[in-house]
């Protein structure tokens, strides 16, 4: 049993820490023939990296990833594909603080509780810079989803509590995030630097939509679907919430006005978000995350040392001050992975 892997079938094992050499990650159960190479990898890890501008961590990580095996002639051959990506600005000694004394908000005192011993160089196993691991795996997966016609997209809907409304921020999805919408962004923009010179962080929400999902992915019972993608985004950090469809609005909603009515032609509407009970119905799978605040502040916190005892914590290092948009492909790659995974049990279990 290991807490390093994820999925059943199409499984994502991940290694490595944000002060160590490097990390990397092995999937296995990948089927074979699938158009692969490490620019298709690289172009979701670009999206994901630090140095994204305004907001994101100074870090400077050109996060290259290096194919290890499994992949021949640009093409999966059905073993293992393995992959590293080494860390090149560590910079460890401004952590030296934190060997001490807990983050609040971070992992920091539930990992010591836990394990008795604590990497503190950059949270270690605990950093966001694990998931550089995830958007590999999940290009991985992507790559097998665009042969089977699904497609995921990823993209932020609400950042500092300024929602973008009405504003299509899907048809962006693909534009370099302070690009994305001349009408929002300039807005979300002030928000980051006020919170920023008040040497604070902030949160907000991304929406997930994958199309071409066909009907009949997921079990009735303990792993439905909607339950294996609520479990795949909350294990990524600084995610607080979930939701499938018309989500907790659909606890203020009458049955009548939440259940989509089945015509002739199809679904009349899609508050369900594609999944009833715990299996696709071949809509848009439609999904939203809640992120919260980047818990590494610059603001004087008060917290505890290693000996339970009091104490002021100015934290330094270089931190994002909001997880967006640099969790955005994380969030893509973790549905692409759960949608790969229940395709392929779907596979084993097809009606003929
Ligand atoms: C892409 C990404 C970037 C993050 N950047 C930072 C950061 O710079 N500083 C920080 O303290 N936390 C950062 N976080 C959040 C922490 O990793 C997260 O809050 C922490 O692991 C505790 O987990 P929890 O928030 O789920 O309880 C980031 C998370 C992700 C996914
Ligand atoms: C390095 C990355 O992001 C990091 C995520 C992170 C955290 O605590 O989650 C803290 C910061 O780094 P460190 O671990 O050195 O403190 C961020 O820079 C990355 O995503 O590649």
């Amino acid at each position: 049993m290991s807490g390093n892997t994820f999925g059943r079938v199409f499984r994502l094992t991940t290694f490595g820490e944000s002060h160590g050499p490097g990390l990397g990650g092995v999937v296995d159960g990948c089927p074979a023939g699938i158009a692969l190479d490490e620019d298709v990898i690289q172009h979701e890890l670009d999206r994901r990296k630090p140095g994204q501008g305004l907001g994101t961590t100074s870090r400077s990580e050109s996060d290259r990833v290096r194919i290890l095996s499994g992949v021949y002639q640009g093409r999966t051959t059905g073993t293992s594909i393995g992959f590293s990506i080494p860390n090149e600005d560590q910079r460890s000694r401004d952590y030296g603080r934190l060997e001490t004394v807990y983050r609040p908000g971070h992992a920091d005192f539930t990992y010591q509780a836990k394990y008795g011993i604590r990497d503190h160089r950059g949270g270690g196993r605990s950093s966001g810079r694990e998931t550089v691991c995830r958007v590999a795996g999940g290009a991985i997966a992507g790559a097998l989803l665009a042969t089977m016609g699904i497609a995921v997209t990823a993209y932020t809907v609400e950042l500092g509590g300024i929602a973008a409304g009405s504003v299509d921020m899907e048809a962006a999805a693909n534009r370099p995030f302070f690009a994305a919408n001349r009408d929002v962004v300039p807005l979300w923009e002030e928000r980051i630097k006020a919170v920023r010179d008040a040497s604070d962080t902030l949160g907000g929400v991304v929406e997930i939509v994958a199309r071409g999902v066909p009907a009949g992915l997921g079990e009735p019972v303990l792993d439905k679907l909607d339950a294996r993608l609520a479990f795949a985004l909350m294990g990524v950090g600084a995610i607080k919430g979930v939701e499938i469809g018309s989500g907790f609005q659909a606890a203020r909603m009458l049955g009548s006005e939440n259940n989509d009515p089945i015509l002739a032609q199809g679904f009349a509407s899609n508050n369900a978000g594609g999944i009833l009970g715990g299996i696709s119905t071949g809509q848009t799978v439609l999904i939203r995350a809640s992120v919260k605040p980047i818990p590494s502040i610059a603001k004087p916190q008060t917290t505890i040392d290693t000996q339970g005892r009091e104490q002021e914590l100015r934290i330094g290092g270089r931190h994002d001050i909001c997880a967006i948009p640099r969790i955005v492909p994380v969030l893509k790659a973790m549905v692409c992975l759960t949608l790969a995974d229940m395709l392929l049990l779907q596979r084993m279990q097809q009606h003929p």
